[in-house]
């Protein structure tokens, strides 16, 4: 194998990788990268110290099975945290950019586009600071043609250097999820890599590849146009998320007619065309990336002047905003119409099991449904903090609420305690484990269980004692007798 990073000879090598974003996606996929390929140094970078320090310290600031072991079998030998931008940028042959992109709050696109701002900021460093070939690869998600602003924004810096620089710029989309990050990323469905047609374009996917070749098989690695790839992965999101939002659509129409949402899945879902994946319906999807995603798909076609086609995506939105409405109003629809005063046990404030990450968090809606409607709510999460829960709360109600209203516990039998409702949020696997006989003891009567998860069978929840309401299945009295038109 040759160098290529400095472009001699047919094959380019990466030796030293930087990845500007520590988060989610930067830290866990630069320790599987540097785990699997020792000869590859491996840099991460971040403008935030506290975060670095935590990644540099035994308590890393991201909850993901298996990630500690990863980062401390590489953590000082061929990885590094570091705050030093411009150095990592230097010493670099491959440079990701993993920055956050949120959906943009103000001015043009507000609540819809993407936020880009990030980005481009770091293409601005890296056009300040590089020196020499770089292969920039976009592992943010970006719309489409994004790659191509942070190539003019480079090809200034280089038409204006004197120190050979150049640039290839690709496209490298992520699809972990969280809570099962290092499984997805050691054996993924599929690596995708969009770059130019070009001879230099080519090589450099071909460097990329030879990164990813370590350890994922060949013909899982997907090459595709720029453009192909950008658009896959907003597509990817949309599709998962539009499976939800259909599941979810259906278990009200479960609720209504006595059908059960887990039957009817199980049922659509065997015939090998659908597939019975990501057909739990539930109090609505969460996370930093599908409602993100799917407005920036959104945002697109209404750009593009697709309004027929940003219509259809933007109802998977509509669905997902509807069912943690329609959830949080049969709570206090069942609880006799006010829930004023009343605790209300939350068990899971986190938007999916196995994660500390709240962001977009069906509980955060619901909660704050509740909240305004003056409900004490008392709040358990085996891994979501209470500062953490506080802060997202007092950004949706306000500080003065939610000192009121929400009490944070750590012991589920004490949030439970004296509650009038336990309300299911999250699907950790402990909650299946609790004794909920001695906890419907220990309730205000009569005492209600709202399943948003699917975790419980109505007969052993109502066997205790508790009036049961769970997300697509009907009340008894509707299962029992059928649904009359
Ligand atoms: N979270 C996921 O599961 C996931 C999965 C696939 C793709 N993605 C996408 O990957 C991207 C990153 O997501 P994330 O969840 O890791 O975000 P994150 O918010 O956890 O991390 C982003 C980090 O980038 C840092 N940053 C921002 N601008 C910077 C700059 N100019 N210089 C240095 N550091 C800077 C921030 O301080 C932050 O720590 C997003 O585009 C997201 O949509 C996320
Ligand atoms: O059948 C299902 C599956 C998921 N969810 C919910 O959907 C949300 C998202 O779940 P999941 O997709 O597992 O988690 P993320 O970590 O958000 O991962 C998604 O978003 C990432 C960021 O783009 C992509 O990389 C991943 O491929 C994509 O799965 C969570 O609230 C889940 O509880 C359901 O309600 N029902």
């Amino acid at each position: 194998m040759t160098e290529i990073a400095n472009g001699n000879g047919d094959q380019t090598v990466v030796r030293r990788i930087t990845c500007v974003g520590a988060g989610y996606v930067g830290g866990p996929t630069c320790a599987m990268i540097a785990y699997k390929s020792p000869q590859i140094t491996v840099t991460v970078v971040d403008m935030n110290k506290e975060r670095i320090d935590a990644w540099n310290s035994d308590s890393l600031p991201i909850f993901e099975p298996g990630l500690e072991d990863v980062v401390m079998k590489c953590r000082g030998t061929n990885l590094f945290f570091s705050t030093d931008v411009p150095e990592a940028i230097r010493s670099a042959d491959l440079i990701f950019i993993s920055v956050n992109t949120p959906t943009k709050m103000y001015g043009k696109g507000a609540g819809m586009a993407p936020d880009l701002k990030y980005v481009e900021s770091v293409a601005r460093s890296i056009a300040e600071h590089a020196q020499g070939p770089k292969i920039v690869v976009e592992k943010s998600t970006v719309p489409v043609k994004a790659a191509e602003s942070i190539l003019s924004i480079l090809e200034d810096a280089q038409r204006r250097s004197n120190n050979n620089l150049t640039f290839q710029v690709l496209s490298n989309p992520e699809f972990l999820a969280e809570g099962t990050a290092m499984r997805d990323l050691a054996s993924p469905d599929r690596v995708l890599i969009g770059g130019e047609d070009s001879e230099e374009g080519q090589r450099a996917v071909a460097a990329l590849v030879n990164v990813y070749a370590s350890w994922v098989p060949r013909d899982r690695i997907l090459t595709t146009k720029t453009w192909s790839s950008e658009l896959s992965k907003l597509v990817a999101n949309a599709f998962l998320a539009q499976r939800i939002s259909s599941i979810n659509s259906v278990s009200a129409i479960c609720e209504a007619t006595g059908a059960d949402v887990r039957e009817v899945a199980k049922a659509v879902g065997c015939d090998e065309r659908i597939g019975s994946n990501f057909l739990n319906a539930s109090v609505g999807f969460g996370g930093s990336c599908f409602q993100k995603d799917v407005l920036s798909l959104v945002y697109l076609c209404e750009s593009l002047h697709l309004d027929k086609v940003a219509d259809y995506w933007n109802g998977v939105i509509t669905i997902n905003n509807w069912q943690r409405r329609r959830f949080a109003d049969a709570i206090v629809s069942e609880l006799f119409n006010t829930v004023a005063g009343k605790k209300i046990a939350i068990f899971g404030f986190a938007f999916k099991k196995s994660t500390g990450d709240t962001r977009e968090s069906s509980a955060i809606h619901v909660s704050k449904h509740l909240m305004e409607e003056e409900a004490r709510l008392a709040v358990y999460d085996p891994a979501v903090t209470e500062k953490q829960m506080r802060q997202e709360l007092v950004m949706e109600t306000s500080e003065k609420s939610v000192n009121k209203l929400v009490t944070v516990f750590s012991d589920p039998y004490e949030a439970a305690k004296d509650a009038h409702a336990i309300v299911i949020l999250t699907e950790w696997e402990e909650f299946k484990t609790y004794d909920y006989a001695r906890m419907y003891n220990a309730m205000s009567h009569p005492a209600a269980f709202f399943d948003g998860r699917l975790l419980f069978k109505r007969k052993d929840i109502e066997a205790i004692g508790f009036h049961f309401f769970g997300i697509g299945s009907a009340p008894s009295h509707l299962s029992e007798v059928g649904y009359i038109l």
